[in-house]
C-alpha cells in the first residue's frame, strides 16, 4: 500500500479484538453482497438487536429508565422505536420519541424506518429539526428529533406530554443539548412516572448514567401490593453482537500531516482494494475543502485514478449537496466521501466499506477567565474512534484505517471525550434553562456540572446584553425574543436593534454568513489570488459591509458557480448561506421583526452589530508589531486576523465577532466603529472618560 502501510502494519482486526474482550463473529452472510436479497422484514430480524426485543420491552415496560449499549449497526436506533410501537406504546394519540444529536442522523433515521414500516415519511413516522417540521399531528406515531428540538419543545409543553417513550440515542457524544435534556427528563419524570426514557449508546458509560438516574422516591403500590408505577431504579441491557466485520489497520509510525495521510490512503485503497465507497474523517470545511481538491487534482492528472466520486460533507454544506452521499454509487465507480464527525454517529451510507480515521475533529474549547473560545483541532476519543469505525461493516464487511498507531489508541486517546458542557460557552444554555424557568442553574441536576466560572461568565454577559435583569430573570421582551430566536445572544442581540435601526434585511444577511465557517474558498498555495479576490469587495468599514457586497454579487451573478469560482467564493457555503438566510427571516417574522433594507447606510448597520457585539471592542495601542489592540474591558492584547480585509488597516477602533489564538489571540469578522457607539449602545457597560469610553 501507500507510504504510510508498511507492510505488518495491516493485522486484521475486529473491533471486539481491540479491548482483549470476546471475538464475535458476524452470524449473518459476510458475502459482500450484504443483504441484497433479503427482505426488509428478514434484514430487520439478523440485527443483533432482534434477538433482544422481548427483553427490551419488557424492562421498558417494568423500568422508568433503560440502559441499551449495543455495538454500532446493531439496530438500536431503527428497530428499538419500532419494537416500541409494535407493542402498543404509541396507542392513544401517544408518540415514541427518538432523539439525535445531529440533524442529518436524524432525517437519515426516519426515512429509514419508515421504509421499513413501509409508510410515507411524515405520517406514521415523521421527524422534526431546526426549521423543519414533517411530523403530522394526527397520525405521527414514531418520531425522530434533535435533542435541541426537543429542549425547545418543552418551552411550549414542559411536561412532554404528548411522549410515552423518551430514546436519548448517542448520548456518549454528550452533547450541550444531550446533558441538559437528560437533567430535565429526570425532573419531568418525578413529575410523571408514567414516562419511560430509553438512553442508548454503544460507547456509553452505563454505570454512571444509571446513578445518575437512580432515584429514591417510593412507588405507588396497589391493593394487592402490586406495582402501579415502574421500578425507579434504571435497567441496564448490553446488546452483544455486531453486523459485520470492520478490521482495523492502524498505522506503523505516526504521521504530521493527516490530510496528505487520508489522501495518501484513499489513493492506495482505490488502487489495491475491491470496489466499495470510502468515508474519510477530517475536521472541518477548510481541510474538507482541500482534501478535495487534492483528489480531484489527482483524478485529472493520472487516468489510474478515474472512477472516484468525490463529495465533501459538512454541516456548512447545502442541503441537496449533503443529500448527494446517499445517492446510489454508479457501477464501476467509487464514491469518497470526504466528512467531519456529521457523519460519525447513526448514519448507514449504503456503499461504505472502507473507513479512514484521521484521529482529530474540531472541538470547542473555552476559557470562561478570558472569555475566549476556540474551536480547535483536538484528538477525538477512542469512543469517537470506535464509532468512526462502525460506520463501515452495516450491510457487508468492512474495513477501517486509523491515522494513527494502535499504541496510540491504547495509551494516549481518552475514553471518553470532555462533555460539551464542561468546554464551550454556556450563554445560550443559560438562556434555554432561563426560559424554562429554571433559575439556579449551578443548583440544577447536571450529569456532569459546569464551571462556576463559566456560569457566572455567562450570566454576567447576558445581563450586559439586558437578556437578564437584576434578578437574573430573562428580561421581557428582549430576553424572551432572544430565548425565541435561539442564536448566539450576540447575534440575536444584534438581530433586535437592527429591528429599531431599520437595517434588518442586510442584518439578517450577515447573521447568516456568520453561522458559517468561511465564505471563501481555501486554496493550499493560492493565497495571494485569494487576497487579491477579497479586495473587489472589500471596504474601509471591515468584514461585516464586505460580506454584504458579496452576498449582492452573488445575487446579481444570478448565484452563479462560475462567478464564485472566479471570486474565490465558496459556491456552496453561499448557498448555504441563502438557505439559512431564509430560515432567519422567517423567525424574525414570526417575533415581530420588521424586514426593512438601510439602502447601503453603513453607519446604521455597523451601529446594529455594535449593540450585539459591543463586549468584544478594542482600540489600536501601537502601529508596531503588526498592529496591536487591547480590549477595552480586560486589556487583553489582540490582533487583527490576516483573513480580515482591515489585516493592515487598522482602524483606531473595532469590535469583532470572534477571537481565535495561535501564536497570538487574534480577531476574526472585525469591523471599524466610532467610539461613541459603544457608549450609546450600553451607557450600562461603558462609560467616558476623557473622551473615550472605558467598561465601568
Ligand atoms: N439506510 C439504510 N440502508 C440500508 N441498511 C440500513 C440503513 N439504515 C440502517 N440499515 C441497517 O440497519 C442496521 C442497524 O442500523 P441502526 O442505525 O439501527 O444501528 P445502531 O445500533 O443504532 O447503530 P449506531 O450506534 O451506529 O447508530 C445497519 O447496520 C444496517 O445494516
Amino acid at each position: 500500500m501507500s507510504q504510510f502501510w508498511k507492510p505488518g502494519s495491516e493485522r486484521p482486526r475486529l473491533i471486539d479484538d481491540e479491548e482483549g474482550g470476546v471475538i464475535f463473529y458476524s452470524s449473518s452472510p459476510s458475502t459482500s453482497s450484504g443483504f441484497g436479497y433479503a427482505t426488509i422484514e428478514k434484514q430487520r430480524q439478523r440485527l443483533p438487536v432482534y434477538k433482544y426485543r422481548t427483553a427490551i420491552l419488557y424492562l421498558v415496560e417494568t423500568h422508568a429508565t433503560t440502559i441499551i449499549v449495543g455495538e454500532t449497526g446493531s439496530g438500536k436506533t431503527t428497530q428499538i422505536p419500532q419494537y416500541l410501537n409494535e407493542a402498543g406504546w404509541a396507542e392513544g394519540g401517544r408518540i415514541i420519541a427518538c432523539t439525535q444529536p445531529r440533524r442529518l442522523a436524524v432525517q437519515a433515521v426516519a426515512s429509514r424506518v419508515a421504509e421499513e414500516m413501509g409508510v410515507k415519511l411524515g405520517e406514521e413516522v415523521g421527524y422534526t429539526i431546526r426549521f423543519e417540521d414533517l411530523t403530522n399531528p394526527d397520525t405521527t406515531k414514531v418520531k425522530f428529533l434533535t435533542d435541541g428540538v426537543l429542549l425547545r419543545e418543552m418551552m411550549d409543553d414542559p411536561l412532554l406530554t404528548k411522549y410515552s417513550v423518551i430514546m436519548v440515542d448517542e448520548a456518549h457524544e454528550r452533547s450541550l443539548s444531550t446533558d441538559i435534556l437528560l437533567g430535565l427528563l429526570k425532573k419531568i419524570q418525578r413529575r410523571r412516572p408514567e414516562l419511560r426514557l430509553i438512553i442508548s449508546s454503544a460507547t456509553i458509560e452505563a454505570k454512571s448514567m444509571s446513578s445518575f438516574f437512580q432515584t429514591s422516591s417510593k412507588k405507588r403500590k396497589g391493593q394487592t401490593g402490586e406495582d402501579l408505577e415502574p421500578r425507579t431504579d434504571p435497567a441496564i441491557l448490553s446488546v452483544e453482537g455486531r453486523g459485520f466485520n470492520v478490521q482495523i489497520h492502524y498505522l506503523e509510525e505516526p504521521v504530521s500531516d493527516y490530510l496528505q495521510a487520508a489522501v495518501s490512503t484513499v489513493l492506495s485503497i482505490h488502487d489495491q482494494e475491491p470496489m466499495g465507497d470510502i468515508l474519510v474523517f477530517l475536521t472541518g470545511q477548510d481541510d474538507i475543502d482541500a482534501a478535495v481538491q487534492l483528489l480531484t487534482e489527482e483524478v485529472h492528472n493520472n487516468r489510474k485514478h478515474s472512477g472516484l466520486i468525490i463529495l465533501p460533507l459538512y454541516s456548512g454544506l447545502p442541503r441537496a449537496e449533503q443529500d448527494l452521499v446517499f445517492s446510489p454509487t454508479p457501477r464501476g465507480q467509487r464514491k469518497i466521501i470526504i466528512s467531519t464527525n456529521i457523519a460519525e454517529t447513526s448514519l448507514t451510507l449504503e456503499g461504505i466499506v472502507y473507513v479512514v480515521d484521521s484521529g482529530f475533529s474540531k472541538q470547542r474549547f473555552y476559557n470562561p477567565i478570558s472569555n475566549i473560545e476556540n474551536l480547535v483541532v483536538a484528538p477525538i476519543s477512542q469512543a469517537s474512534a470506535r464509532q468512526r469505525a462502525g460506520r463501515a461493516g452495516r450491510v457487508r464487511p468492512g474495513k477501517c484505517y486509523r491515522l494513527y498507531t494502535e499504541e496510540y489508541f491504547v495509551k494516549e486517546m481518552s475514553t471518553q471525550g470532555i462533555p460539551e458542557m464542561q468546554r464551550t460557552n454556556l450563554v445560550s444554555c443559560v438562556i434555554q434553562l432561563k426560559a424554562l424557568g429554571i433559575d439556579n442553574i449551578l443548583g440544577f441536576d447536571w450529569l456532569a456540572s459546569p464551571s462556576p466560572e463559566a456560569v457566572i461568565r455567562a450570566l454576567e454577559v447576558l445581563y450586559s446584553l439586558r437578556i437578564l435583569d437584576d434578578d437574573a430573570k430573562l428580561t421581557s421582551p428582549t430576553g424572551f425574543q432572544v430565548a425565541e430566536i435561539s442564536l448566539d445572544p450576540m447575534i440575536s442581540k444584534m438581530i433586535l436593534s437592527a429591528n429599531l435601526l431599520g437595517c434588518s434585511e442586510e442584518i439578517i444577511t450577515i447573521s447568516a454568513i456568520l453561522s458559517i465557517q468561511s465564505i471563501w474558498v481555501s486554496v493550499r498555495g493560492s493565497q495571494k489570488e485569494l487576497d487579491e479576490a477579497k479586495l473587489r469587495f472589500a471596504v474601509a468599514e471591515g468584514d461585516h459591509v464586505t460580506y454584504l457586497n458579496v452576498y449582492k454579487g452573488f445575487l446579481e451573478s444570478g448565484k452563479s458557480s462560475q462567478w464564485c469560482y472566479k471570486n474565490f467564493i465558496n459556491y456552496h457555503a453561499m448557498k448555504k448561506v441563502i438557505e439559512i438566510r431564509e430560515q432567519l427571516r422567517r423567525i424574525a417574522q414570526r417575533i415581530g421583526i420588521a424586514l426593512k433594507s438601510c439602502e447601503g447606510n453603513t453607519e446604521v448597520l455597523r451601529k446594529a452589530i455594535t449593540a450585539g457585539f459591543f463586549a468584544n471592542a478594542c482600540h489600536l495601542e501601537t502601529f508596531s508589531k503588526g498592529g496591536m489592540y487591547k480590549t477595552v474591558r480586560g486589556s487583553q492584547e489582540v490582533y487583527i486576523h490576516p483573513s480580515s480585509v482591515l489585516f493592515r488597516v487598522n482602524p483606531k477602533w473595532v469590535i469583532f465577532h470572534s477571537l481565535v489564538s495561535t501564536d497570538r489571540q487574534y480577531m476574526r469578522n472585525v469591523t471599524a466603529i466610532d467610539p461613541s457607539w459603544l457608549i450609546e449602545a450600553a451607557p450600562h457597560f461603558y462609560e467616558h472618560q476623557r473622551g473615550n469610553p472605558v467598561a465601568y
